[in-house]
């Protein structure tokens, strides 16, 4: 299987535990591989049968700034269905960083593995 990768996506969310993150914003930054199989894509040339990154892109960036989240396990978890019931994604690797946490480490967040590497992707979106 082949592998398309988004790194250090930066998006600006309302995410935290206490009242006061709740009235800022804070970054989020995203790191993301997803099992794909590149092959006909490759083949034909179109955009049509390829995982677009920009439109996964948009997509997360509308998804994470314009919701409110206590836990970066919570967005962490709902950013994998998304991807998952949207796109077809079948596997993924998801690095969620909030560097703005803890002013003594450079980062904190979690990295996540969901589906199976292996599988196809479940479908093709608008077909
Ligand atoms: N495992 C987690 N620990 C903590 C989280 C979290 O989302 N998951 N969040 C916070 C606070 O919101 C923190 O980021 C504020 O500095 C603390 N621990």
């Amino acid at each position: 299987m082949d592998i398309l990768y988004i790194r250090n996506l930066r998006v600006e969310a309302v995410i935290g535990i206490f009242s006061w993150e709740k009235r800022i914003r804070q970054p989020i930054h995203v790191d993301l591989e997803m099992a794909v199989d590149i092959r006909q894509a490759a083949a034909t040339d179109d955009i049509k049968h390829a995982l677009d990154y920009k439109t996964v892109s948009h997509r997360l960036t509308e998804f994470i700034a314009h919701n409110e989240w206590h836990l970066v396990e919570t967005l962490a978890e709902r950013i994998a269905e998304l991807l998952m019931k949207e796109f077809g994604v079948s596997w993924l690797r998801l690095t969620l960083s909030k560097p703005a946490a803890l002013p003594a480490a450079d980062s904190v967040g979690l990295i996540i593995e969901r589906g199976d590497r292996h599988a196809p992707r479940l479908f093709e979106p608008g077909q």
